[in-house]
């Protein structure tokens, strides 16, 4: 008796699994045990839109990855070590980067160049030779510069398919909705504006005006809702001091946009905006936003699920 009811309680379950994750998606973060990795695990282990995550990292991944396969979803969890990274990128669909170092305060992004460009290169090289048809996800700073980097190291590699290179820029957009909720006195949800552009200081543009209750920003309220928006990275950068940068707010916005990726790829329509799918490439060089972002294909992208307008 004990045992039947077991089994239908168990196959109810298994049901129940196998409806959410119908749709096998294999998702794979390099740079799993930093700050931002070890939350973005987290959150994509309760998406369940992911059925695999593969969690990489020079160190520290397999921790990261043993905790978090004890959270009660369907998804399967594994950890990889340093010279794991082939196996960590197999099958995978997403491959979402937050691998390399954060600013202290004093530093620009820029200043995070020297470290990450190779960082993100020798990634990217990986991903290119194992699983060429993934979406690459950046968020490794500085945005601007590691995105053309990506682009370039498949491009040599004879795999560049710029629908598939993503600068996640999320959390402006995160911080516009936010800040702009906290100015007019409104639920963030009310509030989301539209972020063109790069991810750094005035390459950072909000585009105020797309919003109802943003539109009646004016004056020196809206001068300095912009700055905050554009600068909200030094904020936190300034309050950790010396401890890093964002990474609880990265990790939401990152799972946020691996999410509305997900949903795309599986068909859903009108999930991903332009503001998603914006990228740095040439932002600093004063190349006009919207071509640099068509010339890099994401636009394409938004095309390609059907929100481009
Ligand atoms: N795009 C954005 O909006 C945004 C927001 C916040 C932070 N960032 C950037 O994200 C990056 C990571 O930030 P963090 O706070 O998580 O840093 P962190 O130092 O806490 O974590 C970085 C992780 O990368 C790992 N790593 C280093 N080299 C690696 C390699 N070759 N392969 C795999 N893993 C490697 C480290 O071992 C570490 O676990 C930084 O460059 C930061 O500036 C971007
Ligand atoms: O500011 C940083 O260096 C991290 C990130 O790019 C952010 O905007 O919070």
């Amino acid at each position: 008796m004990f045992t039947r009811t077991a089994t239908r309680l168990l196959s109810t379950q298994s049901r129940a699994f196998s409806t959410s994750s119908a749709r096998q998606t294999k998702v794979a973060v390099l740079g799993a045990g930093g700050g931002i990795g070890q939350p973005l695990s987290l959150l994509l282990k309760i998406d369940p839109l992911v059925s695999s995550l593969s969690l990489y990292d020079i160190r520290g991944a397999p921790g990261v990855a043993a905790d978090v396969s004890h959270i009660d979803t369907g998804s399967s969890v594994k950890g990889y070590t340093a010279d794991q990274l082939d196996e960590a990128l197999e099958g995978a669909e997403v491959v979402v980067i937050p691998a390399g170092v954060p600013r202290k305060p004093g530093m620009t992004r820029d200043d995070l160049f020297n470290t990450n460009a190779s960082i993100v290169r020798d990634l990217a090289a990986s991903v290119g030779r194992v699983a060429p048809e993934a979406n690459i996800l950046v968020i490794s700073n500085p945005v601007n510069s590691t995105v053309p980097i990506v682009a370039k190291t498949l491009e040599k590699a004879g795999v560049f398919d710029p629908r598939r290179i993503f600068g996640v820029t999320t959390l402006d957009v995160v911080r516009a909705a936010r800040f702009l909720g906290e100015v007019t006195g409104n639920d963030p949800k009310y509030t989301v504006v539209p972020v063109v552009g790069g991810h750094s200081g005035a390459t950072i543009v909000p585009l105020l005006s797309q919003n109802a209750f943003g539109k009646g920003v004016s004056g020196d309220d809206y001068a300095k809702l912009v700055y905050r928006i554009q600068f909200g990275g030094d904020e936190v950068v300034k309050a950790k001091d010396g401890a890093g940068s964002a990474t609880l707010s990265m990790a939401y916005a990152g799972a946020k946009f691996t999410n509305a990726l997900l949903r795309g790829l599986s068909g859903e329509k009108g999930v991903i905006t332009p503001t998603f799918v914006k990228s740095g490439l040439f932002a600093d060089k004063g190349v006009d936003f919207f071509s640099s972002s068509v010339e890099l294909g994401v636009c394409a992208c938004s095309v390609r699920f059907g929100v481009c307008r």
